[in-house]
């Protein structure tokens, strides 16, 4: 084959090798760009580093130039210290060496004086010893009469809490208190049919001494003179409720003794029988103590008889409390609850039974452990108690409340057994007269009469009989045996009033009625014991026959008139003390009857 090569071929050949070397010289080209790129970026990398160092190497060296400067200031302060170290310890140095000087001045002295003290100690054990001996034996001869004098004192106790009975007796059974309260705020409301002049609020009646009221004749108004009144103790308006209690105190000793107590607050509407019985709340000052003080007697003799029997045997007293009110003439018992269990005084009946004794049927006891729990339950239904403002006392009571704490005791004093004897002895005496004794009790029990320890367990008036009382007990029950069992009644009458002063009409008027009549009848019993006449109409009223128990016979009585000092109420005031006043001639009367009887024996 022919070899023509044209020049167009070589051409092309030369262009398309230039073209190859162009393109190996532009790669080439593109790899330095990409080398010199890759160390620009190395260099500006290298360069970052080397500005990074730079400012480290700075902050280093302004670090360090601060720690330097931060030593040469410690530096300097620890020179300042030392210096001041060195004084302190040269201080230090000079007080050691003052105090041991002084301690082994002080051991030195300490060393002396107990030498000083062996010395005494053995002078005294050689001269004194048999004076000591001596001094031991009266020592011991001194211990034993004090033991001796404790006896004494214990016997003299036993001895007084005698004679104190006796006091009470030969006092009388009937004592008659009298408190003229203070003049209070609604003594100022004139009545529109009081009648009275303005000088209404005017006090007229005076505590003059301590056992005397003076009623002054001049101011009342009265074609009278002044009046005076005694009784067994007189407070006056100043005195507080606990002086009235002090007064009251020790029929709460008689009363565990043996004897019924009756204590009762009487007195016209609005005197202050509620405060003396129960006590008040303080208007202002609500401190325990303040209310304390204005506690009445009721929560007071609670208080007391609790006091007294902590100091017997434990559990040989126990206690139940029942509360009821006479209303309308009508008995009801305040503790009794409705089917729903809810408080509501339900009525009751009072009987004798056949020997004598009192009984209100189905009446509620509760048993009680405490002054406060007795406050409790008489608190808790208090508010059933019949009330209805009277022109003269917006809270007026219309119902004689009773509050009985019956205490049974498992081992009576001496005392009480005595007194449990003699009061059974009476009954025998008083059965033989009056051939009242039941039939059906001769029946079941035909040598009932001269048992003894029938007679105990069947004494009528008092001991009181319990309230599961049984007429004809079984005669193995003994002295000892049988429960013996007393009361304390207190009891907050209602206020007499005069029907003008009330301002009362319709059933208020009715309630009134009842009080004033119940309150005759008791003012009629006092009377018939004051004669001394055989027969004391004590079926009258509920109210007395009730309390038939405790007015007349062993029973202690205290009447606590409560009267209003002004001008305004002078009439029911005089109306009561000439109440105390009868009443205190039973007590003149009682004890010439006893020395009769010894007189006759
Ligand atoms: N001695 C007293 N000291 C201070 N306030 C008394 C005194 N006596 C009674 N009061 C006050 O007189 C007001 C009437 O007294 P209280 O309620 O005791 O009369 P009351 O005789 O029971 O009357 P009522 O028979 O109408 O129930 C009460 O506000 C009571 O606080």
């Amino acid at each position: 084959m022919p070899l023509f090569i044209n020049r167009d071929q070589i051409f092309a050949h030369q262009v398309h090798l230039l073209e190859h070397k162009l393109r190996s010289k532009e790669e080439r080209i593109l790899e330095l760009e990409t080398e010199n790129a890759i160390l620009h970026l190395r260099l500006a990398e290298c360069l970052g580093k080397l500005r990074r160092e730079r400012e480290e190497e700075i902050k280093a060296l302004n670090h360090h130039q601060h720690q330097r400067d931060a030593q040469n200031i410690t530096r300097s302060a620890l020179t300042k210290l030392l210096s001041e170290v060195q004084a302190v310890k040269q201080d230090l140095s000079e007080v050691f060496a003052v105090y041991v000087s002084f301690a082994t001045e002080l051991e030195e002295q300490s060393k002396q004086l107990m030498g000083k003290v062996e010395q005494v100690s053995s002078s005294l054990n050689s001269h004194c010893g048999n004076e000591i001996q001596n001094l031991q034996a009266h020592v011991a001869g001194l211990e034993r009469s004090l033991e001796e004098e404790k006896e004494k004192c214990r016997a003299e106790r036993q001895r007084r809490k005698e004679l104190h009975n006796t006091l009470v007796e030969l006092r009388g059974n009937i004592r008659v208190h009298c408190r003229v309260r203070p003049v209070l705020p609604f003594d100022h409301i004139r009545s529109s049919t009081s009648g009275s002049g303005p000088a209404s609020s005017e006090e007229v009646v005076y505590a003059i001494s301590d056992d005397t009221v003076m009623v002054n004749g001049l101011k009342t108004g009265m074609p009278m003179q002044d009046k005076m009144f005694e009784f067994e103790r007189v407070h006056g308006p100043a005195d507080s409720q606990d002086a009235v209690f002090e007064e009251v105190k020790p029929l709460l000793t008689s009363l565990l003794d043996g004897y019924n107590v009756c204590i009762m607050a009487y007195g016209q509407t609005g005197s202050g029988k509620t405060h003396t019985m129960m006590g008040s709340q303080p208007l202002h000052d609500h401190s325990r103590t303040q209310q304390e003080a204005q506690k009445g007697i009721i929560p007071k003799a609670a208080a007391e008889l609790f006091r007294l029997i902590s100091e017997k045997p434990a559990e040989s007293h126990t206690v139940e409390v029942s509360v009821m009110e006479v209303y309308n003439n009508e008995v009801f018992d305040l503790l009794a609850r409705d089917e729903q269990g809810n408080a509501a005084g339900q009525r009751r009946d009072v009987i004798t039974t056949s020997s004598g004794a009192i009984q209100v049927t189905s009446l509620t006891y509760v048993p009680v452990c405490s002054a406060s729990e007795v406050m409790q339950v008489i608190s808790s239904v208090l508010k059933l108690r019949a009330r209805c403002p009277t022109l003269v006392h917006t809270d007026s009571s219309r119902s004689h409340l009773i509050v009985t704490l019956t205490i049974s005791s498992k081992s009576p004093n001496a005392l009480a057994l005595a007194r449990r004897l003699q009061s059974a002895k009476k009954d025998m005496q008083r059965s033989n007269q009056k051939e009242w004794w039941s039939p059906r009790c001769r029946r079941a029990n035909p040598a009932a009469r001269h048992s003894s320890d029938e007679l105990f367990a069947s004494s009528a008036s008092s001991p009181c009989p319990s309230p599961s009382y049984s007429p004809c007990p079984s005669p193995r029950n003994s002295i000892t045996q049988a429960p013996f069992k007393t009361k304390l009644q207190l009891v907050d009458l209602a206020g007499s009033e005069c029907v003008g002063m009330s301002g009362v009409s319709g059933a208020a008027l009715w309630e009134l009625s009842c009080i004033n009549r119940s309150l005759s009848a008791l003012s009629d019993v006092l009377g018939a014991l004051a004669e001394q006449r055989p027969h004391v109409p004590y079926r009258n009223s509920k109210l007395t026959h009730l309390l038939q128990d405790s007015i007349g016979g062993d029973a202690k009585l205290l009447v606590m008139l409560c009267v209003s000092p002004t001008q305004r109420f002078i009439t029911e005031s005089l109306q009561s003390l000439g109440l105390g006043t009868r009443a205190r001639q039973v007590q003149k009367e009682q004890p010439r009857k006893k020395n009769n009887t010894l007189k006759v024996k």
